[in-house]
């Protein structure tokens, strides 16, 4: 099991001693501060292809809760945009606050939003395996997409009424077929700098794509992700909420826009 966490003797705070390049040059997230980005013109339009989508389950890891995609050559994959090569949809899952007024990972001009999704695809032009490209500094893709409270969200309905079956920590439950496109906000504007994983072993291996339009979720559905718990069955309860790392030093990296 982790011996890192998201807790006052776990947390943050402290993942540098077992991962020292959690004080590198490129960790994530970072605050996004408008006024500094900058409009890259030679950015082309981001592809994504999520036809072939075989979501195999859902499980509760004890950080998160994540969707795992089948490791096939016509799997969903993501191009263009910042990408020279294609990158392939491994999984996807979420960070979350105790309230709605904070969760996000990633700000924007100091802003937090409710909570992060998180699209995980690694670069299978370049790379045989997931976990080599995860050690590559252009080895993952990472698409970003903040959850503000409002609206039901329909899309979401199908992975918020599935949590309550991998409630505990090292829960799997079957969920076939699961097309993530509906997660991505209907504008696809987004920043790109590079990062690095939220989460040890914190590889800086990471190319982020941020959108900048959140999706809008159910206060009810917000608080499906709250029941969630980082413990395992017998074990003391710990609710499953404030699973983000604050900004990170942008130690002089460079922010672009897909707009002007
Ligand atoms: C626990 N969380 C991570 C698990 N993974 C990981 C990555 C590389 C190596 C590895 O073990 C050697 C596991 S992962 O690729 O699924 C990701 S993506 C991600 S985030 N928040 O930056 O999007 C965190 C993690
Ligand atoms: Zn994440």
């Amino acid at each position: 099991s982790n011996c890192w966490g998201y807790g006052e003797d776990d947390g943050p705070f402290f993942w540098h001693k077992g991962y020292p390049i959690a004080q590198g040059n490129r960790q994530s997230p970072i605050n996004i501060v408008t006024s500094e980005t900058v409009y890259d013109s030679s950015l082309s339009p981001l592809i994504v292809s999520y036809e072939h989508c075989t979501s195999i389950s859902i499980s509760n890891n004890g950080c998160s809760v994540a969707v795992e995609y089948a490791d096939t050559e016509q799997g969903p994959v993501i191009e263009g945009g910042p990408l020279s090569d294609a990158y392939r949809l491994k999984q996807f899952h979420f960070h979350w606050g105790h309230k709605d007024y904070h969760g996000s990972e990633h700000t924007v001009d100091g802003k937090t939003y409710a909570s992060e999704l998180h699209l995980v695809h690694w670069n299978t032009s370049k790379y045989q395996t997931f976990r080599e490209a995860a050690a590559a500094s252009d080895g993952l893709a990472v698409l970003g997409v903040f959850l503000e409270a409002g609206e039901e969200h329909q899309g979401l309905l199908k992975i918020t009424d599935a949590l309550n079956m991998v409630k505990f920590k090292g829960r799997t439950a079957d969920l076939k077929e699961f097309n993530p496109k509906c997660l991505l906000p209907k504008n696809l504007k987004y920043w790109t700098y590079p990062g690095s994983l939220t989460t040890p072993p914190l590889h800086e291996s990471v190319i982020w794509i941020v959108f900048e339009e959140p999706i809008e979720v159910a206060k009810k559905q917000m608080e499906k992700f709250r029941m969630l718990l980082f413990s395992q069955e017998e074990e003391d309860e710990k609710f499953m909420e404030n699973n983000f790392r604050p900004p990170q030093p942008l130690k002089g990296r460079q922010v672009c826009a897909s707009y002007n």
